[in-house]
């Protein structure tokens, strides 16, 4: 009945290693913890009598048109899960006419999930896939890549930038969970020059805006960038040319202790000025976290987590029963804030905390916290 169930049917599947592993985070998890609970402190403020008995769910960002404002954010490895891995998700986010974004670090390649996911996709209409990358510092290995999923019919790159080193996953380093079981690997880091070895994803502190600066100049895909969190790096990408933000700390996965993301939404858009789209990840487990972040200036959310336990528990069909449910209860909650859809969604919808950047003490200034950041 909820997405949260999904967790407790998966983890009686699933080898418990690999369950730590989807569950875990970076170092104490008090982000991944900060994540959910930062949505469960704002409050939804509703209008009425606005007759909003006809509703849509469609958002086009980046170029990509959607039924639904929930999109997969990238997770590696869903053979972990299920056998089928990837291509059973593909089928059922085409399905459901949500945008997947592709992990670099799938356990099938870009071109068989494209292929399912045309095979699965409502109305005839091709289901968006987007392809989420972590720039290597072999810049031909990286293009060749980028390549490969735009001729797959990807229609948005996704380049991970909060991943200069790994975060320390402090579960895995105790379960011993340190590669992948035999059978599986990542199937874009085998390299046909190599006599089909797999190569290690690179996370490399070497990364700056030169590489994505190199990267604009090499396709012509819109890029969005996964892991921007302070305000001037937002607007820095704008500046180097990023088409859209990929709000996220990697569901606490990277650097533990950085805020919730949906307590950073405000500020990132207000850097952007409405310029590039901000897509936002991390806790939403709700219809109306949806909603939420909807309102306070989100173009769509991501979810990670919440798909690997579908997977886990019933495969295809467990992603398509989730992607469902999110669809009913972001449904039931436009009716019961009175919007008939993203349109009608703003910010005085949403009473915030007085969360935000700490106040800046000014010599001779008064020091008084301002208000919340929802005005
Ligand atoms: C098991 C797992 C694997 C992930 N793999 C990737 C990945 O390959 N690339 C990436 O950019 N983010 C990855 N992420 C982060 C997600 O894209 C996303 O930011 C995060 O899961 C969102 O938070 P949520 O799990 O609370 O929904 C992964 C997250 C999890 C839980
Ligand atoms: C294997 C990693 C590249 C996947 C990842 O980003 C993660 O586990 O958070």
């Amino acid at each position: 009945m909820t997405v949260q169930d999904f967790e407790t049917a998966a983890r009686t599947r699933l080898d418990p290693v690999h369950a730590d592993f989807i569950a875990g985070g970076a170092g104490d998890e008090i982000t991944v913890r900060a994540n959910e609970e930062a949505f469960r402190r704002l409050r939804l403020l509703p209008r009425v009598l606005r007759g909003s008995a006809v509703r849509t769910q469609e958002v086009t960002v980046a170029g990509s048109r959607a039924r639904t404002p929930v999109l997969l954010s990238p997770t590696a490895f869903h053979k972990l899960c299920d056998e089928e891995g990837e291509l059973a998700t593909a089928r059922a986010a085409a399905a459901a006419g949500a945008i997947m974004i592709v992990s670099m670090a799938s356990t099938v390649a870009v071109e068989d999930i494209a292929e399912a996911a045309r095979g699965a996709g409502a109305d005839g209409a091709p289901a968006p896939l987007w392809f989420q990358l972590y720039l290597q510092p072999d810049l031909e290995f990286t293009e060749a890549l980028v390549r490969r999923a735009t001729d797959a019919g990807c229609t948005a790159l996704v380049v991970t930038v909060d991943s200069p080193v790994r975060g320390a996953h402090e579960r895995d380093l105790r379960n011993g969970f340190l590669d992948l079981p035999d059978g599986l690997r990542c199937a874009h880091m085998v390299d046909p020059h190599e006599g089909g070895r797999v190569r290690s994803i690179a996370m490399s502190p070497e990364i700056s805006w030169a590489h994505l600066d190199w990267l604009r100049g090499i396709t012509s895909l819109p890029i969005l960038l996964k892991g921007v969190l302070h305000p001037e790096d937002a607007r820095l990408a704008v500046r180097h040319g990023a088409d859209g933000l990929l709000l996220s700390n990697h569901g606490g996965r990277q650097l533990d202790t950085v805020p919730a993301t949906v307590e950073l939404l405000p500020e990132i858009r207000a850097a952007v000025a409405g310029r590039v789209p901000v897509v936002l990840d991390g806790g939403v487990r709700r219809g109306t976290d949806v909603v939420k972040a909807l309102a306070l200036g989100a173009s769509a959310v991501g979810i990670g987590r919440p798909v690997m336990w579908a997977l886990a528990e019933g495969g295809e069909k467990g992603v398509r029963r989730l992607l469902e449910l999110l669809r009913e209860e972001v449904d039931q909650a436009l009716a019961l804030c009175g919007a008939c859809g993203v349109q009608d969604l703003t910010p005085d919808l949403v009473r915030a905390p007085a969360w935000g950047p700490p106040p800046l003490p000014l010599p001779g200034a008064d020091t008084a916290r301002p208000g919340g950041v929802v005005s």
